[in-house]
């Protein structure tokens, strides 16, 4: 629908929750604390029986780097298996399923190495927007931030990329990667470039042997992916629909948070004391595969 170009940013369903807990002291705000573990095809089964019902459209959000392809030493050499590229793809078509992809990654970058056409996709945490039908929405940033994107971009190239650090330059956050950077450098580099981010006004966030610097704003994957479910199923779709997010970093931490109670969502990670506001922790990048299998026992052709 236009409606995700035209609505501009009014009031975000989180606000509204942070709004309203802050005026009655009984509403429990989410935590993060450690969460079940779930590492095979039988897991899945056997801790959501009943959770997914081919008659209810499920709505499929999905995290690119960590989740659908392995962490690898270049952003440019990822890749997604060929069975997870066959589920996906299987999954995509279903009229029963809503796929949508909500990376870091610039939009144009995610849509590409992901590849497939009809379905959405948010770049840039989910800065930008573009739905399966090609509608796009673009969070109004502030002018004053926008005016020092540029600059903070020129100061980091200037002074902090080398010794095999380099910016990830996406118009409107970036990523800082330090992953090739001998381990007596890496320390000292990664502090200048947060000062750097931090001096500009954005935020410097941890992330795989990277900084996201993202603008201070309140918009994030959490609240993309409220757009984005509001816009196709409407104010009630959580009343209607099943979703399903899984991610494996910081950023899809914001996912998990705002989707709590209304979804199960998953976090990647073979660490079993993260804390994550995530239903259940996916032992490693492979039971991704066995989620999308998991799915597709339920929504057969
Ligand atoms: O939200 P995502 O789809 O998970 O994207 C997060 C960031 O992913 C990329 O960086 C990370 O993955 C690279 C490839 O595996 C890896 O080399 C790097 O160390 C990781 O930080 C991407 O380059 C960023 O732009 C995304 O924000």
């Amino acid at each position: 629908s236009n409606s995700i170009v035209k609505r501009s940013y009014i009031a975000s369903s989180s606000n509204f929750a942070a709004t309203s807990a802050s005026c009655n002291s009984k509403i429990k705000m989410p935590e993060k604390r450690t969460a079940p573990a779930i590492s095979s095809l039988e897991d899945f089964e056997r801790k959501l029986p009943g959770y997914l019902n081919e008659n209810t459209t499920l709505a499929l959000l999905l995290d690119y780097d960590g989740t659908l392809a392995a962490i690898a030493d270049s952003p440019k050499n990822t890749y997604m298996t060929v069975a997870m590229e066959k589920l996906l793809n299987q999954l995509a078509i279903h009229p029963k399923i809503f796929l949508a992809m909500i990376s870091g990654r610039a939009l144009n970058d995610v849509q590409s190495r992901v590849g497939i056409p009809g379905i959405t996709y948010a770049g840039n945490h989910g800065l930008e927007i573009e739905s399966g039908n090609g509608t796009r929405h673009d969070y109004p940033l502030p002018a004053k931030l926008q005016q020092h994107y540029a600059p903070m971009v020129v100061e980091l190239v200037e002074n902090v990329q080398k010794n095999g650090a380099w910016v990830e330059d996406k118009t409107v956050s970036l990523t800082y990667h330090y992953r090739d950077v001998p381990a007596d450098l890496s320390g000292a580099l990664k502090q200048q470039a947060i000062r750097i981010i931090e001096s500009h006004g954005y935020l410097a966030n941890q992330a795989h042997d990277a900084i996201e610097a993202k603008p201070p704003v309140n918009w994030h994957k959490g609240e993309a992916a409220l757009l984005i479910l509001k816009d196709k199923f409407g104010p009630n779709w959580a009343d209607e629909i099943k979703v399903i997010f899984a991610g494996d970093d910081n950023t899809d931490e914001d996912a998990m948070r705002s989707l709590q109670g209304v979804s199960k969502s998953f976090r990647v990670s073979a660490d079993p004391e993260i804390q994550t506001y995530a239903d259940f922790r996916l032992t490693s990048q492979n039971v991704v595969e066995d989620l999308l299998r998991w799915i597709r026992k339920t929504y057969k052709d």
